[in-house]
């Protein structure tokens, strides 16, 4: 199932970018031409500006269906749930439905995607990303047939640079889900937790009237957004204590076996007879977009629910649930679950990821002591940290709007030096682990954490490149972007974030090689320039100018003094 994936030669000279390094220096000005600043950030924190994300809940705690709904159709908006299972708004659609059916024999169940390409850009979508989507899309379009339920893919047009936010994309939305069910139309959609869609869902929630209703649901973390806070009240800033009031909520909220055991969402069959009208409606994207995806010629994996459910089964039953602990950081096993695609599309819910690994661990979550989780237990505790990511983003908004949540860090003075940044990008630093890492993630769209550890720390320290331009790199090349986890990652690493490492902490090269390549085998295979290469320091350290080392270079930077370098500059600004 997983892809064997072996790099061309001299793999970063076949690189063919299809743009140049500016899109990660700042915001997209087109996009975002009045970019927030710390200060203004700040007015989230004390209550001059509301937290889009509190305003969404409080809509969600009010909405119900109107007494004498005479809705002629359901649409269920996918989004980032492109999954028939265990889907919390399309379970609920399909259960208004029933409802409304009551009332109203011949009412339709329709599902909707929508496409805007602005979005894509102005959040630096990257084409490993798009493409699997896209085809997730076709392959929900299929289990949807079965159900008799059609997809429609309706594509947003618009010349001017417009996000989904806009009140136009909302205009619009509203539309075609109004002409979709030719008459009075109910909405369900699964809420997300970035600022620019918590606010088009607002605007929205807005524009409610007799024909269109608006209903939004969690759905995204396995505990909500908002249901954890510490003693007084507040959202945690550390994750450990967060983690074990996470495991205690899903204890407390189902009884010993049942402990978190989720039920699959049903799935209504035979409901409608719309499919016949949508079959064969079909969407384009623009040959401007389509040059936009420069892996298209790449393969992704395969994306379909059943795929998702086969990996995390592979995971469990081939032992490398077991051995999580031990293997997971060895650069050249890839020996973790590799969900986070199908996580982050959808097209799997981690409710069923962490149900279905508590069971296997004869239903145990985490242990009294942490330090004793067994390997399962601690790919739990990985699971849990993408929730931590989401409550966070949606307490402090401004993680997903590009600034850092220790303020103080915002006036560190980065190098920022492009020829830098630009090798690091393409995996030509000379430092042979980062550049193996690099031109995997370029090959594959896929690095495991410790690879994200290892090249981050490289960049923010030192690199002494702002981590926002790497955040963004990542945005644009991994399959499993996901907005939370990434820019949570990015500040966890840069020292910039929430629960940080401690800035003095900078990741040794040679010992991270020593611990988790410690035989090369990961280096000599993303570096076919080193392959025959025997000096174990060359193949750790680099090459000094004294090596003969055909074809590759010496290091951009000195480890040890850039790392004095990167002392000085956070001692500076914190
Ligand atoms: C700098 C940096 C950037 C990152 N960017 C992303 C990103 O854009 N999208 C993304 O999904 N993850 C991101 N992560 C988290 C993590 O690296 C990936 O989720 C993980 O490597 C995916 O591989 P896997 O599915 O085999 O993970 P496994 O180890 O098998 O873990 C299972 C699942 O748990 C979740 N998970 C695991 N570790 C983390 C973590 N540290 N933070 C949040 N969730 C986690 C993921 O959903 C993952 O699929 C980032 C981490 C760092 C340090």
């Amino acid at each position: 199932m997983k892809r064997s994936v072996s790099p061309p030669p001299a793999v970063s000279k076949k690189l063919k970018l299809s743009e140049g390094f500016e899109a990660y220096y700042k915001l997209d000005p087109r996009y975002y031409p009045n970019a927030i600043t710390w200060q203004q950030a700040n007015e989230f924190n004390n209550g001059k500006r509301e937290k889009p994300a509190a305003l969404l809940d409080e809509r969600i705690k009010k909405q119900k269906l109107p007494a004498k709904a005479d809705i002629s159709a359901v649409v269920h908006w996918f989004r980032t749930d492109l999954r028939v299972r265990d889907n919390a708004a399309l379970s609920n659609a399909i259960k208004l439905l029933r409802e409304i059916r009551g009332q109203k024999k011949d009412a339709q169940l329709i599902a909707l995607y929508t496409i805007n390409e602005h979005d894509w850009r102005a959040h630096l979508d990257s084409g490993w990303k798009l493409t699997f989507a896209l085809n997730a899309l076709e392959s929900l379009r299929e289990m949807l047939k079965q159900m008799n339920v059609a997809l429609v893919v309706r594509k947003f047009e618009s010349k001017k640079p417009l996000l989904s936010r806009s009140s136009e994309f909302v205009d619009w939305v509203k539309e075609q889900c109004v002409s979709l069910a030719q008459g009075n139309v109910l909405v369900t959609a699964n809420a997300q937790y970035e600022t620019d869609e918590l606010y088009r869902d607002l605007k929205l929630f807005d524009k409610q009237d007799e024909q269109f209703r608006f209903q939004v649901y969690h759905d995204q973390c396995i505990v909500q957004p908002g249901s954890l806070t510490t003693g007084k009240g507040s959202q945690y800033t550390v994750f450990t204590p967060w983690y074990k009031r996470w495991v205690e909520y899903l204890k407390s909220h189902k009884q010993g076996k049942e402990a978190i055991k989720i039920h699959a969402v049903d799935q209504e069959s035979k409901v409608n007879e719309s499919l016949a009208k949508f079959e064969s409606e079909a969407y384009e994207l623009s040959d401007e977009f389509l040059a936009y995806l420069p892996c298209d010629k790449l393969e992704v994996p395969p994306a379909t629910e059943a795929d998702a459910h086969e990996l995390l089964q592979e995971f469990i039953s081939s032992g490398n649930a077991h051995k999580y602990n031990e293997k997971k950081d060895t650069l050249s096993l890839d020996s973790t679950s590799h969900l986070s695609c199908y996580i982050t599309s959808g097209l799997i819910s981690t409710r069923e990821v962490v149900n279905r690994a508590f069971h296997e661990n004869g239903d145990s979550l985490m242990r009294r002591d942490i330090k004793q989780n067994n390997s399962v237990e601690n790919f739990i505790k990985e699971v849990a940290w993408r929730d931590f990511y989401k409550h966070v983003m949606c307490n402090w908004p401004y993680m997903s709007m590009e600034i850092a949540i220790k303020f103080e860090t915002m006036d560190i003075k980065w190098e920022n030096d492009e020829e830098k940044f630009s090798k690091w990008c393409l995996g030509e630093t000379g430092l042979p682990v980062v550049d193996a890492i690099m031109r995997k993630l370029l090959y594959t769209g896929y690095i495991s954490n410790r690879c994200r550890m290892i090249v981050a720390s490289f960049l923010s320290k030192n690199l002494l490149v702002d981590w926002r331009w790497g955040e963004r790199w990542f945005r644009k090349h991994l399959l499993d972007a996901d907005l939370a986890s990434n820019a949570g990652g990015w500040g966890f690493c840069s020292s910039t974030g929430i629960d940080a490492q401690p800035y003095f902490r900078i990741f040794n090269m040679k010992l991270q090689c020593e611990r988790y390549d410690p035989d090369g085998k990961f280096v000599k295979m993303w570096v076919p320039e080193l392959k025959d290469a025997d000096n174990v320091r060359i193949i750790r350290e680099g090459r000094s100018e004294k090596d003969a080392v055909d074809g590759y270079p010496s290091p951009i930077v000195d480890l040890k003094d850039s790392r004095e370098r990167a002392l000085e500059a956070f001692r500076e600004a914190l």
